[in-house]
């Protein structure tokens, strides 16, 4: 296997690299990534002289550098991680999210049919089915009806997946996940943002009633999910990927203030995000059945280590939220 792993320098993408070099001990791993303000080498340090990986600074939408990799590396599968990825950045400027989640996504379809690629992952989320009220589930029939400009253009990029498959007979599979947690995740995000400023005694800000439910799921289950659709995913089709593990943002900032043991008076609640979305929660049997997929992760361990990880990394966060003004 030679896969070319995009935005493995980013948070999902950067544990799915580690992931291969584990798991797949004859895989060589091509990762390209731009290094935006959330893609960071020293997510790699670990593996930065493993003969099995290689990094490539560059753009998705760069056709020739992709045409080039496939050729060199003679890459056999893609797996696309590489997206601007945050809700509330998507608000204030969309237009990167066009270029990078839609036209990147584009620009690696067509090099990878042109190239003869054997198999396209393309890692999208559960935002492209919108907002649940409090009943039910999202499955792989649910409709899309992204909400804010991120996930529009996530939804776009798959509907381009889809087409691909559907019109050239490429092999492809889209994930679609819940919300993830664990190491490496960018600390503009609720859960690291949270830990990190409890850690420093900053306020704990809370959008809006803070009563918006997110299914969490661990990083680790979700890389071992994406692997599974990528050797075992029947061509052309949707899984989505859960945690079984909704709970709201109240719930969730709670359970950091007492584990860390901070003031409660920390949390302060602010304006809420426009558009926001009220409840995700994702059905993953047809990933469970079909493919065997079983979560290793309850989120009381998965928690516990998260936050037992970025009080070990400092020297990871800390430069990342100075420089992101965070
Ligand atoms: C950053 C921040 C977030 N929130 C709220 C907004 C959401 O209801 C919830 C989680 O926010 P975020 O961590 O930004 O994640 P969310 O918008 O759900 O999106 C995440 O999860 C998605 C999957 O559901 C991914 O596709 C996105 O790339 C990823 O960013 O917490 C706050 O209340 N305060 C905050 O400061």
């Amino acid at each position: 296997m030679n896969i070319l792993v995009t935005g493995g320098a980013g948070f999902i993408g950067s544990n799915y690299v580690h992931y291969l070099l584990d798991n797949e001990k004859d895989a060589t791993v091509v990762n390209l990534d731009l290094l935006t303000y959330a893609g960071n080498k020293h997510n790699l340090d670990d593996i930065k002289d493993n003969e099995r990986h290689h990094f490539v600074k560059g753009n998705i939408t760069n056709t020739e550098l992709v045409r080039y990799l496939i050729g060199k590396f003679k890459v056999t599968q893609i797996v696309n991680f590489a997206a601007e990825s945050h809700v509330d950045r998507s608000i204030l400027n969309p237009d990167v999210f066009i270029e990078t989640n839609v036209k990147g996504t584009l620009n690696l379809l067509n090099c990878a049919k042109e190239l003869g690629i054997e198999k396209f992952v393309q890692v999208s989320t559960d935002e492209v089915y919108g907002s649940l009220g409090p009943e039910g589930y999202f499955t792989e029939e649910t409709p899309l009806a992204p909400n804010s400009p991120y996930s529009a253009s996530k939804a776009s990029a798959d509907m381009l997946v889809r087409s691909y498959n559907e019109t050239y007979g490429m092999d492809v599979n889209i994930t679609r996940c819940s919300n993830n947690y664990g190491p490496y995740h960018f600390p503009e995000k609720l859960i690291p943002l949270m830990i990190t400023n409890a850690m420093d005694g900053k306020k704990l800000p809370i959008y809006g009633d803070g009563k918006n439910i997110r299914d969490w799921l661990h990083v680790k289950d979700h890389c071992q999910a994406i692997h599974l659709v990528l050797t075992k995913g029947r061509s052309g089709e949707i899984y989505n990927v859960g945690g079984h593990n909704e709970r709201t943002n109240n719930e969730i900032v709670n359970l950091i203030v007492d584990k860390l043991n901070v003031s409660k008076e920390s949390i302060t609640y602010v304006d809420d995000r426009l558009g926001h979305d009220k409840r995700y929660a994702i059905d993953p049997t047809k990933l469970e059945n079909k493919l065997g997929w079983k979560p290793e992760y309850t989120f009381d361990t998965g928690i516990e280590e998260t936050i037992e990880w970025y009080k070990n990394n400092e020297n990871w966060w800390r430069p990342l939220k100075k420089r992101a003004q965070l």
